[in-house]
């Protein structure tokens, strides 16, 4: 997908909300558990009840992968889902991969080709060649984590390196990587301070910001210090919407919850 038609999408929906798909069978409600494939029934309710409220949807792969191969199938049969019915969606692999150029050219065919993601979560660590496999793929995003909203955050991201810290210099470097324009950056809406100083950076990029809710993160900060003219934001929230209710009315409790997140986000447009 295009930025323009993102952008275009959250302009009509007035919405910049991304759902985050982390599903626990353990959360899931007990109805469920009876359906041959739990995990995409529950996937499939929340999408219907939810999509003309989001622009976005983030499985976070690691709850699929712990499954084992009926949780890759229960990933495969959601982004086909969301892709067949509702391809105006802009879908997100968290992923967070990352590796030598070969094994990152591996990893961007299976979540860009086989799996048919728009974007997919990268760590910085291992530098430039092992994001630009990522970057070479037409009309597909790579999202760099720049400043987690994890306590962890500050081991390594915040260190000075030089007179910058290790984020900033994350943020301009990959400035220089082939096909920058297809990156954009994570932000933890828990380090909405610092977005004055990210913005610096990188002005126009789109920023997912994961953290509210749950983890305590303020949209109206990350609204005031990261919006740009072309909004720029995908915020993020998993458990607060997708776990609202673990009972019959479970689809109908999160879409109370992202219509309360995109009503907050619509006054900020
Ligand atoms: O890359 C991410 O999405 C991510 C980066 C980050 O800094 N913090 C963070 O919480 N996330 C992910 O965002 C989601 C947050 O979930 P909730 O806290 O339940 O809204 C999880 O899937 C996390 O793995």
């Amino acid at each position: 997908m295009q930025t323009e038609q993102l952008i275009q999408q959250i302009r009509t929906k007035k919405s910049f909300l991304c759902i985050g798909l982390d599903v626990d069978i353990k959360k899931i409600p007990n109805h469920l558990l009876k359906e041959t494939d739990p995990i995409f029934e529950f996937n499939k309710a929340i999408i219907d009840a939810t999509h003309h409220l989001a622009v976005a949807y983030k499985p976070n792969i690691a709850f699929y992968e712990a499954f084992g191969i009926k949780g890759w199938e229960a990933l495969k049969k959601t982004i086909n889902y969301i892709n067949e019915n509702y391809p105006e969606l802009f879908t997100i692999a968290d992923a967070k991969r990352g590796d030598i150029g070969n094994t990152s050219t591996m990893y961007a065919k299976a979540f860009f080709e086989d799996m048919e993601f728009d974007s997919v979560t990268i760590a910085p660590y291992m530098g430039k060649d092992s994001v630009e496999p990522f970057l070479a793929f037409k009309d597909k995003h790579t999202i760099l984590l720049a400043l987690t909203s994890n306590e962890g955050a500050f081991d390594f991201q915040t260190l000075k390196v030089g007179e910058v810290p290790l984020y900033q210099k994350v943020l301009e470097t990959s400035k220089s990587y082939k096909n920058s324009e297809n990156l954009m950056y994570v932000v933890g809406a828990t380090k909405a301070e610092y977005l004055k100083e990210i913005r610096q950076i990188v002005p126009e990029s789109f920023l997912l910001v994961p953290g509210v809710g749950a983890q305590g993160g303020s949209l109206e900060d990350v609204c005031k210090y990261g919006m740009t003219e072309n909004i720029g934001l995908l915020i993020n929230s998993s458990r607060g919407i997708i776990y609202a209710s673990n009972g019959e009315d479970f689809a109908d409790k999160a879409k109370e919850k992202a219509l309360e997140m995109q009503q907050q986000m619509a006054s900020f447009l």
